[in-house]
């Protein structure tokens, strides 16, 4: 197998820079600016993946899809209000998706004199983080990113993903967890013992044999 240059083979001077983190938004306090489709879009994406999140959201006009969702999503308030600065002072992370690009700037420049992450939606010169694409099997997440390059891409490859991963993966998860807290022994000789297990249900699941996950663990 040739190895990938880390670089990747995009032309930018800086390669691919981001690095992937997964967040607690349900222990953050995140504010929305524009509440229009691409404000719905990006609301929906964080409460697929975070439904105790707490959501502020600042616009001046809002689609009834935003408050049906508000009477479900007890974390959502919304201020249906024209945007100021102070409005970020309860955030720890922001997400901008307005149709005034001078706001969006704005947006962005309070967003930074308080050191708060911020995301502009479809703007990526203007976003110090983006939304990725998410494939969930449970407890399992894979969050994928083209780098910007192609949400689509992004998109298909979520759904590649989530049809070629077991949905038996996250069966297999749970019992891990389980064996994981019930070692007894040192440190080495856990993390020796989870590898051994772990290489053998790899081994199984690409076998031929079909749900081995619960003779392995037994
Ligand atoms: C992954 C996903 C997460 C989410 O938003 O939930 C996401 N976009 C999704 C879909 C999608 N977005 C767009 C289309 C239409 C087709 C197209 O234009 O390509 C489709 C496809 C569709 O809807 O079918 C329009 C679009 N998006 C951006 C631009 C601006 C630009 O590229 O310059 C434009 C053009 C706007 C215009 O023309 O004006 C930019 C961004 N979109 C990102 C994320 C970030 C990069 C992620 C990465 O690194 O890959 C980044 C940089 C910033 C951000 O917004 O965070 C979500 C997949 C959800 C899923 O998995 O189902
Ligand atoms: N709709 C799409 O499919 C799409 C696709 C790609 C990119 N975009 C871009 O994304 C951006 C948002 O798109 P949209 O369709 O959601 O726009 P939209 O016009 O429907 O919604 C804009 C939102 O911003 C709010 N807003 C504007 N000025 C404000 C202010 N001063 N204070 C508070 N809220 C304010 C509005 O009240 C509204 O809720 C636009 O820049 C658009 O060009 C849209």
């Amino acid at each position: 197998m040739t190895l990938v240059n880390n670089t990747g083979n995009n032309n930018e001077e800086l390669g691919n820079q981001l690095f992937p983190v997964f967040i607690k938004l349900n222990e953050l306090h995140t504010v929305l600016i524009g509440a229009g489709p691409v404000g719905l879009e990006k609301l929906i994406a964080i409460l697929n993946n975070s439904a105790k999140a707490t959501i502020t959201i600042i616009a001046i006009d809002v689609l009834p899809e935003i408050y049906s969702l508000a009477e479900s999503f007890k974390g959502i308030s919304i201020h249906q209000k024209a945007f100021e600065a102070s409005d970020l002072d309860i955030a720890d992370i922001v997400v901008a998706a307005t149709n005034n690009n001078v706001l969006n700037e704005e947006i962005r420049a309070a967003a930074k004199q308080r050191k708060l992450l911020v995301n502009v939606a479809d703007k990526p010169a203007l976003c110090d983080f983006y939304l990725g694409s998410v494939v969930k099997k449970g407890d399992l997440k894979i969050g994928i990113s083209t780098n910007g390059k192609s949400p689509t891409v992004a998109k298909r490859i979520k759904e590649l993903l989530t049809n070629a991963l077991p949905d038996e993966l996250d069966v297999t998860l749970q019992q891990l967890n389980e064996i994981r807290n019930s070692l007894t022994g040192d440190f080495a000789f856990k993390v020796k013992e989870l590898n051994r297990i772990t290489a053998m249900l790899l081994a199984s699941e690409s076998g031929e044999e079909k749900n081995t996950a619960t003779k392995t663990t037994e």
